[in-house]
């Protein structure tokens, strides 16, 4: 046995997949052998999810299937829209209510008792829980504005389809792009904290409805899909002081040493991650078309701080939280829900590395370098 640390597990391999790959150097991702710039350009998320689950692209007719199976499966019940309302009015936060939607949506689950070993049972449940994830994140933010849930449409793909629930509206072709793209880049990360989250829950053979809520409680926090929210939460307050983006990162850093820009840095990537040059780019798009370019200029003048301080040299460049707050915000989606609209879209990758694990799988079950007492005399209450 090794006594090796290595601290985050960084760069330890602990299983195969192929699912995703990254090359960190080159800034280049990759799900089952397709360039994501290729996939975000030409596939739906319909398409991806297909492909991290299924390993190959769907033919028209697998597409068509897949299209239908996950559209049937959107409603939710009552007793599931109840509790969605009451976690709106106890004013709970997104990523809080949607984890404990996740948990409570296996009691209408018709499997909900499979075993863990019967892969196709869970397989059936992922993709349940991938097609009410939309539902009931709509049905949430619906109900905190005082408005009646949208019930889902089976006419609509899946980004189109949250989005016209969420606002009662059938979304123009351009939202409906840009949304999908988005999920799309979302999708999957190879063994990233949540992902990886997942499959330790998965690794003890429990059910997909333990490990998706799990992924969804790692995915939350701001050093991970969190930080998609701090993003947009930071450029909004910068504008609200009427201060310059770069005049006010460069006194924040000074003040505090560690702050963090959120949305920049990442453990794999020593360049920009692939997926925030694309959300760039249709952030910049977005910003010309509609004549308000103020939160791409924004986003942008940080950026460019960063690569004048050497900073994107050392790989603290933008991740893909960066630029994909700027795209959601001026798609008119609330701020607090940027995050979990990601785990929408990585839901598709926790199933499939939680599946794959599963298939060939062996217990996650690493050691911590124990640093405390060892032989003390236990001392009665009174010697205390
Ligand atoms: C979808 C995603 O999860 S992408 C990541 C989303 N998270 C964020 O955007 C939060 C901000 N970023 C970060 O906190 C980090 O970059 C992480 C957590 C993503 C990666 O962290 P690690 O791989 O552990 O990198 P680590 O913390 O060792 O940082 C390396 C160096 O870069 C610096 N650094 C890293 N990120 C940032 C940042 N956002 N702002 C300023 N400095 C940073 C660190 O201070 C450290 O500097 P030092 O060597 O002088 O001490
Ligand atoms: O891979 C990571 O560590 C974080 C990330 O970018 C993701 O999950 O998309």
């Amino acid at each position: 046995m090794s006594d090796e640390l290595k601290k985050g597990l960084e760069g330890v391999l602990v299983a195969e997949s192929s699912l995703s790959f990254i090359d960190g150097d080159a800034g280049k991702l990759v799900y089952r052998g397709y360039d994501i710039e290729d996939l975000a350009r030409e596939a739906t998320f319909e398409e991806v999810v297909y492909l991290l689950w299924n390993g190959e692209l769907p033919t028209r007719e697998e597409l068509s299937a897949f299209n239908e199976s996950m559209a049937a499966e959107r409603p939710v019940d009552d007793a599931v829209l109840d509790t969605v309302a009451a976690l709106a009015e106890a004013d709970e936060e997104p990523m809080a209510a949607l984890r404990t939607l996740v948990s409570y949506l296996s009691a209408e689950d018709p499997e909900a008792d499979a075993d863990a070993t019967d892969l196709d049972a869970s397989t059936r449940k992922g993709r349940r829980i991938t097609a009410k994830i939309p539902t009931v994140l709509a049905a949430f933010d619906r109900f905190r504005r005082g408005e009646d849930p949208v019930a889902p449409r089976d006419d609509l793909g899946h980004a189109a389809n949250f989005l016209y629930m969420l606002t009662g509206e059938e979304p123009d072709a351009v939202a409906e792009e840009t949304f999908d793209m988005a999920l799309t880049l979302h999708a999957d990360h190879g063994l990233n904290a949540s992902t990886f989250t997942a499959m330790v829950i998965g690794s003890t053979m429990a059910d997909v409805y333990s490990a998706v809520t799990g992924g969804v409680g790692a995915l939350s926090g701001p050093l991970h899909g969190g930080a998609n929210q701090d993003v947009m939460e930071l450029l909004l307050e910068i504008d609200e002081a009427g201060e310059d983006p770069v005049e006010y990162v460069k006194r924040a850093r000074e003040e505090r040493e560690d702050w963090r820009v959120p949305g920049m840095g990442h453990r794999v990537y020593s360049v920009k991650d692939p997926r925030a040059v694309i959300l760039e780019a249709k952030s910049e798009e977005l910003g010309a078309a509609s004549g308000d370019a103020k939160w791409y200029d924004m986003a942008d003048a940080i950026e460019s701080f960063f690569a004048d301080q050497g900073l994107v040299e050392k790989g603290i460049a933008p991740n893909v939280d960066f630029y994909s707050g700027t795209v959601y915000y001026q798609l008119g989606i609330p701020v607090d829900m940027f995050t979990p609209i990601f785990a929408m879209s990585r839901v598709g990758g926790w199933l499939g590395h939680t599946l794959e694990y599963q298939a060939e799988n062996r217990l996650i079950r690493p050691r911590a370098r124990y640093t405390g007492e060892k032989d003390l005399d236990f001392p009665s209450i009174d010697e205390r």
